[in-house]
């Protein structure tokens, strides 16, 4: 084998209650629609809707495939359910199996940009069921049917696929199947078997199951050598209990009858079945070097940590994203209907199928790049046992799968538009991602491989403590919580938070060993600004803000993060007594505004309140800085509501002095100003300036001065509806972060993984 490696988790899991109050945070549910078209006067009205809307209705009409031109259909896919096997959950009904859905539906946006809508169809009667979708057709580029049991499942996709002349796509089946062949032929050349000769059992044979014996079958696979089984044990040849026509089509001549008889000296196993089904001892009985994919959702057949106590020479993948080799649908199905999408295939075809699949399986083979390796947790890894299979982040998938199925599409003729080229269409896709979106991910990735202490301040407050475990669950390292130990069980308690688990330290600032140097420390720097000795003592036992920053500031903790009980320059004043800035560096707040796709970093929003133009430039080379230990290159934009000149004003005069201050720093990076948000931010506006040294849109906005950072900030996030992180706090000599009042627990944590990040990862 290339490459061996012991098993562990790769991220750790979540729990339960985290699960149910991220679903439940803000607006219920994962999606919401929002119009692509300005609504806003009367105008607007008339072309939206009547009068205006006629002229696309006749001209659809009269060509239906105008509907492409006019409407979201070409790049809408129906995620459609009727809860009948949901996951490896079972039968749970329609209404259950919206979380699921929708689930689907934004991975099919954040991955391939693929508008989609969840669509739950109560009925488990197969003619209703088919009646019902049959005629959504005009509404959608494609179909995408999900967890609905075998046999029915079969029956369903076949008539719709005659029905219909869009893509209808079962992904149990085809996606699961087109993924399990990908991470096959690669765990099959890495244990140099050959496809015709390779012995495989297949535990389940409901859709997924099926459909991946199929496609493995049609790509070489001898029916003699694969073995199928369900709930009553190995499917051979003349058995008669629990069977169906697909069943049956797979029986083989065998006088195994269990699947632990099946797998004695079998070279795979795919597992599509239910939590726990494959044992060791089963494990034990395989042929040497087994490939193991045990795919169940959300459990698998057996786990990585089971195997490897038995067998250090097996390949094991699972469904979860928290092991390595992440055998998923959802490596598939956003790209596929991308591909499909954008030829307006009317099906989705074998031939495609496979393109796929060989496209899924050559990446996994390529040396992974830079801009890459952080989306594997910031290891880059070499194709091996743990790395059969890309993960679902990895954002080479964009570009290399969709031009795979297009190419097919093309070539098997069911494209009603073909690409011409197809490099070009590549180039396209990958620009439809924001290499910056990824940022809180790289840095999740890069503290995950260094852990970091960090202490949580204020440790008495709910927010804190959820942020901590959070914390402390994704292994980002130790989440130190300052209070009173007694309160802090009290109110963990009333929530229902569990403190007592691996990496949360409690520390309760009376007490603790370490006052007195402390209490000297912080003397040393306010004894000549008005302190007394017993003043610096009463901060230290009892301002939770002077005793954390005091353990940052003498190695205690990597970082600190505080700001939910206390307002930021108040917070802000108590960190500063006990931490300097870097020599040679300004403190100034910055923050992360993710927006439609794009991010855009905004400074200063948090210290300076009417900058000078020394100032200015200070906060753009120290936002520069920050977008470069992001992992971006900046292009910073100085802002003003005028722009080169025009119309004159003070405070203008002060952005275009910063620039020439930055001019004569020679700086190095990308800067230019002053400019109004619109020129910085809009390429076709930026044009009109063609002397403008920005080689695009700016992704460093540096405002003319705290109160438009604040404001615009703010409006970007209630009216924009853009996610904003920070003001992260840039330029202090040890790492502080500082939260806004009242922050929920998942912003506390994303301030925690930047302060871990920032101690220097
Ligand atoms: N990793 C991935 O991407 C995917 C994973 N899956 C997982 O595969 C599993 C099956 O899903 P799906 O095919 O849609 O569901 P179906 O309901 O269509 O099929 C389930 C099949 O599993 C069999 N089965 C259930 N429990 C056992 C058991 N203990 N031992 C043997 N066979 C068993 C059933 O047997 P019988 O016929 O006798 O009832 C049936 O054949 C789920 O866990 C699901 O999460 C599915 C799709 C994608
Ligand atoms: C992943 C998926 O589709 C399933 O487990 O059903
Ligand atoms: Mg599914």
């Amino acid at each position: 084998m290339a490459e061996t490696g012991k098993t562990k988790r790769a991220v750790a899991s979540v729990t339960d209650q985290e699960a149910l109050d991220f679903h439940a945070r803000g607006r219920p549910g994962k999606l919401e629609i929002t119009p692509t078209k300005p609504m806003a006067t009367q105008r607007d009205l008339s072309l939206a809707y009547s009068p205006g809307v006629a002229a696309p209705v006749k001209a659809i009409a009269e060509d239906p495939s105008r509907a492409y031109d006019y409407t979201a259909r070409g790049n809408m896919v129906a995620v459609i359910s009727n809860g009948t096997a949901i996951l490896g959950l079972g039968n749970l009904g329609a209404l259950a199996s919206k979380p699921v859905m929708e689930g689907k539906s934004v991975l099919f946006k954040r991955f391939a940009d693929v508008d989609s809508i969840d669509l739950e169809v109560d009925t488990e009667n197969v003619d209703e069921f088919i009646n019902c979708v049959r005629y959504l057709g005009p509404s959608f580029g494609g179909i995408n049917l999900e967890d609905i049991k075998a046999p029915d499942c079969f029956i369903i996709e076949q008539r719709l696929r005659e029905l219909m002349d869009i893509p209808v796509f079962h992904d149990d089946q085809h996606g699961t199947a087109i993924i399990a062949a990908a991470g096959l032929i690669n765990a099959l050349t890495l244990t140099g078997r050959d496809f015709k000769t390779t012995k495989l059992v297949c535990n389940g044979a409901g859709a997924a199951a099926i459909a991946c014996i199929e496609l493995i079958k049609a790509m070489g696979f001898n029916p003699e050598n694969v073995i199928l089984c369900d709930t009553k044990g190995v499917i051979y040849q003349g058995r008669e209990e629990g069977m169906n026509q697909w069943k049956s089509a797979h029986a083989v001549k065998t006088d195994r009858r269990s699947l632990k008889e099946a797998l004695d000296g079998a070279d795979v196993f795919f597992g599509l079945s239910a939590k726990g089904a494959l044992t060791s001892e089963m494990v034990q009985s395989m042929a040497p070097q087994p490939i193991i994919f045990a795919m169940a959702n959300p459990d698998p057949e057996i786990t990585p940590e089971e195997v490897a106590r038995i067998r250090d020479d097996a390949i094991v993948a699972t469904g979860r994203s928290d092991y390595p080799n992440q055998v998923n649908n959802v490596l598939g199905f956003p790209y596929i209907f991308r591909g499909a999408l954008d030829v307006r295939a009317t099906t989705i075809n074998d031939a495609m199928k496979i393109a796929a699949a060989e496209a899924l399986a050559n990446l996994a083979k390529e040396d992974v790049p830079d801009d890459v390796a952080a989306a594997y947790q910031g290891n880059r890894p070499r194709f091996g046992s743990q790395y059969i299979i890309p993960v679902p982040f990895d954002p080479r998938l964009i570009s290399a799968i969709p031009v795979a199925v297009a190419q097919a599409a093309m070539e098997t003729g069911v494209a009603r538009r073909p690409l011409l080229d197809l490099d070009a269409y590549a180039r396209e896709l990958k620009a439809r991602r924001d290499p910056i979106a990824s940022t809180l991910q790289n840095i999740y990735a890069r503290v995950r491989r260094h852990p970091k202490r960090v202490v949580f301040a204020e440790g008495e407050e709910e927010q804190m403590m959820r942020a901590a475990v959070s914390y402390a669950n994704q292994q980002l390292g130790t989440a130190i919580l300052v209070g009173r130990e007694d309160r802090m069980r009290d109110t963990a308690a009333r929530a229902g938070i569990d403190l007592d688990r691996p990496g949360i330290e409690l520390l309760n600032a009376r007490i603790s060993k370490r006052n007195d140097a402390y209490t000297d420390y912080l003397y040393a720097r306010i004894q000549r600004k008005g302190y007394l000795f017993r003043d610096a003592q009463r901060l230290i036992n009892n301002d939770r803000n002077h005793f954390a920053a005091c353990m940052v500031a003498l190695g205690d903790a990597d970082a600190m993060v505080t700001g939910l009980t206390r307002n930021y320059s108040t917070a802000l004043e108590d960190v500063r007594r006990c931490i300097d800035p870097k020599p040679g560096h300004r403190i100034i707040g910055a923050s992360l505004a993710l927006c439609r796709g794009r991010t855009v970093l905004v400074a200063d929003t948090a210290v300076h309140d009417m900058p000078s133009a020394e100032e200015l430039a200070d906060i753009a080379e120290e936002a520069a800085g920050l977008a470069r230990r992001l992992g971006y290159e900046p292009r910073v934009a100085m802002l003003a509501y005028s722009t080169f000149g025009n119309p004159s004003g003070e405070r203008s005069e002060r952005v275009r002095e910063a620039v020439k201050i930055l001019d004569k720093r020679r700086v190095d990076f990308e800067y230019d100003g002053e400019m109004a948000a619109d020129v910085a931010l809009n390429p076709k506006i930026m044009e009109q300036y063609p002397f403008c040294r920005l080689s695009g849109p700016g992704n460093v906005l540096v405002m003319p001065a705290f109160h438009s950072a604040a404001i615009s900030t703010k409006m970007l996030q209630e009216l924009g509806g853009s996610t904003v992180i920070g003001p992260l706090l840039v330029g202090l000599d040890k790492s502080v972060q500082i939260v806004s009042m009242g922050a929920k627990d998942s912003d506390i944590v994303n301030m925690a993984a930047l302060a871990a990040y920032n101690a220097g990862v």
